[in-house]
């Protein structure tokens, strides 16, 4: 299990250093009240070294985060598994800026302007150039090169601070497990049509604007008789996708160039007759892997022909937040999950499966910090 109490691990880093900074960020963000800066100040002081405090007794899901957190309320942020602190710290920080609070800041999204920064910046322009471009190319060509786009959206992550390059990241795969054939091979329709396909997504702007570009791809040509988007039901992770992130993206490929917007209008249609549905399960901010996800969810999912799994996170919570041995095959990991699946991860961090001994043995040889660099990725299949 992975925890942040190593010195010099990525986890220790994100502990320490990430989340600190990022509460000094949602600062800078809007001009919260005084109660908001006394909580955010706690919060900070709380996870510099001190004991980890519960929800207050009022808060909506109190009892689902005492259940959840039993028993790592009061030990030190760095000693609990990495993935619930992250998670935890998400929730803390929500409740910190009245997120949930019955006053006036109820609703507002701590991340929303670095997101609408990202959605108006230029790689999101080139990403939009590069899509209408794509329309003049072959179907075939087009689904592997939206799978490619969708992963190397995922360098758009602010929580990582990478820049994202533009267009659809063609050039930046750096595949160190390279699927994508078996994953095109899933996602043909079977003797009884396509069926369901359920897209687990990660982040907004540019990210999201690939998923939604190979969304539409899907139904268009009958890859998918519906698609379920699963997005984040609160702000999460600075950049994961919320209901109304899909919103934004929708429109701003409506007003895009060229056959972009068709995608956008497409989209907008298939929302309004459930071809594309939107769903945001409490699970996606918890602290669970998905081999402890809830019945009503696990049953959705089971009923799907594929599910494409999008991100790092998303990932670690498929195969479990554990330090395996990186050429642990990534089938078995994954048999618990309901549906065939598509892992589409750009690697940011130690949690690695499915890899040849020659790639771990060259990129342990090369590179201190492969597992985490978020240069190398991975597509990888399981189930038929
Ligand atoms: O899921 P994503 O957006 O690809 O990545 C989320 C992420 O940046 O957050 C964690 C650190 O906070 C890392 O595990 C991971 O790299």
């Amino acid at each position: 299990m992975i925890r942040g109490n190593i010195p010099g691990s990525f986890p220790r880093s994100v502990l320490e250093e990430r989340h600190p900074a990022l509460i000094d960020r949602v600062r800078r963000s809007f001009p919260y009240g005084a109660e908001q800066q006394r909580a955010l100040d706690a919060l900070l002081i709380e996870i510099d070294g001190g004991d980890i405090t519960p929800l207050p007794e009022e808060a909506h899901d109190h009892e689902r985060w005492a259940e959840w957190g039993y028993p790592h309320h009061g030990r030190r942020w760095l000693d609990v598994p990495f993935l619930w602190a992250e998670s935890f710290f998400y929730r803390r920080l929500l409740e910190a800026v009245s997120h949930f609070g019955p006053g006036p800041w109820r609703g507002l999204d701590p991340f929303a302007p670095v997101k609408h920064a990202e959605l108006r910046g230029e790689g999101v322009d080139a990403l939009l150039e590069a899509l209408h471009d794509l329309g003049s190319r072959p179907a075939e060509e087009r689904l592997r090169a939206l799978l490619l786009a969708s992963l190397q959206g995922n360098r758009a992550d602010l929580s990582f601070g990478m820049v994202p390059g533009g267009g659809l990241g063609e050039g930046e795969a750096g595949l160190v497990v390279d699927e994508l054939t078996a994953a095109r091979d899933l996602l043909e329709p079977g003797p009884e049509g396509a069926g369901t396909v359920a897209v687990i997504a990660d982040n907004s702007g540019r990210e999201l604007i690939a998923d939604l570009a190979l969304i539409d791809h899907l139904l268009v040509h009958g890859l998918a008789d519906r698609v379920v988007l699963h997005v984040k039901p609160a702000p999460y992770y600075v950049s994961d996708a919320v209901l109304a992130d899909v919103m934004h993206a929708v429109r701003r490929l409506s007003f895009g160039p060229g056959r972009t917007a068709g995608i956008g209008e497409r989209l907008w249609e298939a929302i309004g007759t459930d071809r594309l549905s939107l769903s945001a399960h409490p699970f996606f901010c918890s602290p669970l892997t998905f081999a402890e996800m809830p019945a009503d969810l696990r049953t959705e999912l089971a009923g799907c022909a594929v599910s494409l799994f999008k991100g790092d996170l998303n990932y670690r919570r498929l195969v479990g937040d554990r330090l395996w041995p990186a050429t642990t095959p990534f089938a078995p990991l994954v048999a618990h999950f309901p549906s065939p699946v598509v892992a589409l991860r750009l690697l940011k961090s130690d949690v690695v499966t499915g890899l040849p001994v020659g790639t771990v043995n060259r990129l342990t040889a090369t590179e201190d910090d492969w597992r985490i660099s978020g240069a190398h990725a991975v597509v990888q299949t399981a189930g038929s």
